[in-house]
């Protein structure tokens, strides 16, 4: 479990029983299912968060997902706040209440509890990224799962191929368990040919960035980006950055990814998607990855607003260099 100084983090039993409260503090807005197992078997719990959250409606789909790496436990608190913000609120804000009955929001707040689970199983903080997949032939285990998606895998110098990396990028692509079960699911939002979720942000810890494809090139435009696409990422990330005071970049410009999953949410299924990297804004060593329970409330609050503003541009983003869907 988590040590002390570090228990206002929720490991993955107390994770799952926050979701159950909920969904039971709030039936007509909450849905709480799977999207499947990880490797090691633990349900990857899916949070839907709507005003009908029984029924497929036809509104804009928005997904936030959390914890791809292991170590990354802010990143949790954040997916938590997410669905505590939207649904305790929902009946004494009017601007939530209207978020949440003109969207389906989707919430997956840990893509990656082996690896989180095992980070923190020793009682100390083991620094793990990875998922706890073992490579067969190698006695280390785990593939980076920003780096298994299948969207220009391994092409560009993004990733590793050896097996004890850190950015081992899997035998092949979506190779771990993990990211099938959400490019599965993502998938599974295609409904009469259209893709329902329009956009999507990432969390990850630290450096206090927000990030935007494509990150397989240094190129603004690419296959499948256009330039207008990049000015609509950039200037939507330009905004959720000045809402939180992160800075904002397309994510190549902080080093070349392969196989993230925004190229694949971007190249796929033309999902706005960007990665927020939340505080802190430097660290040393691994100290970075792990700030102090204390923080949890005020560096997840952080993001409401850019939560809402992603959330609000969601029907159109274009929209917001005055374009139009
Ligand atoms: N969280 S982090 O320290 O691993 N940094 C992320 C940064 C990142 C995220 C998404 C696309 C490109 C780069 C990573 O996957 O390397
Ligand atoms: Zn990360």
């Amino acid at each position: 479990d988590f040590p002390s100084g570090y228990t206002g983090y929720h490991n993955y039993a107390e994770l799952t029983a926050e979701l159950q409260k909920a969904a039971t503090d709030h039936p007509n807005l909450v849905r709480v299912s799977s999207i499947g197992n990880s490797y090691e078997g633990r349900s990857l719990p899916l949070v839907k968060i709507s005003n009908n959250p029984g029924t497929d409606q036809s509104k804009p789909e928005v997904l936030f997902t959390c914890n791809q790496h292991a170590r990354e436990h802010l990143t949790v608190e954040m997916c938590l706040r997410i669905v505590n913000r939207l649904t305790d609120n929902y009946a004494g804000n009017a601007a939530i209440k209207s978020l949440v009955d003109s969207r389906e929001i989707w919430v997956v707040p840990t893509v990656n509890p082996d690896g989180a689970e095992y980070d923190i199983a020793a009682g100390t903080l083991r620094g793990w990224r990875k998922n706890r997949q073992p490579n067969s032939g190698s006695s280390s285990a785990g593939t980076d799962l920003n780096r298994n998606w299948g969207y220009q895998w391994g092409c560009c110098g993004g990733s590793s191929g050896s097996t004890g990396s850190e950015t081992y990028r899997g035998a092949s692509a979506f190779s771990a368990p993990e990211t099938q079960r959400v490019r599965d699911f993502v998938n599974s939002r295609v409904v009469g040919g259209k893709q329902q979720i329009t956009a999507h942000i990432d969390f990850h810890t630290y450096s206090e960035l927000v990030l935007w494809p494509y990150g397989y090139t240094y190129n603004d435009t690419a296959p499948g980006l256009t330039a207008d696409q990049a000015r609509a990422f950039a200037a939507l990330g330009e905004q959720m950055a000045g809402s939180n005071g992160y800075t904002p970049m397309q994510s190549s410009d902080l080093y070349i990814t392969d196989g993230d999953v925004n190229d694949w949410m971007w190249g796929q299924h033309k999902i706005w998607s960007y990665t927020f990297e939340m505080y802190p804004s430097s660290g040393s060593g691994l100290n970075g990855f792990y700030p102090r329970d204390t923080v949890i409330a005020a560096q997840t609050a952080r993001n409401d607003g850019a939560v809402d503003l992603l959330l609000s541009y969601a029907d159109c983003v274009p929209r917001v260099i005055g374009g139009s869907c």
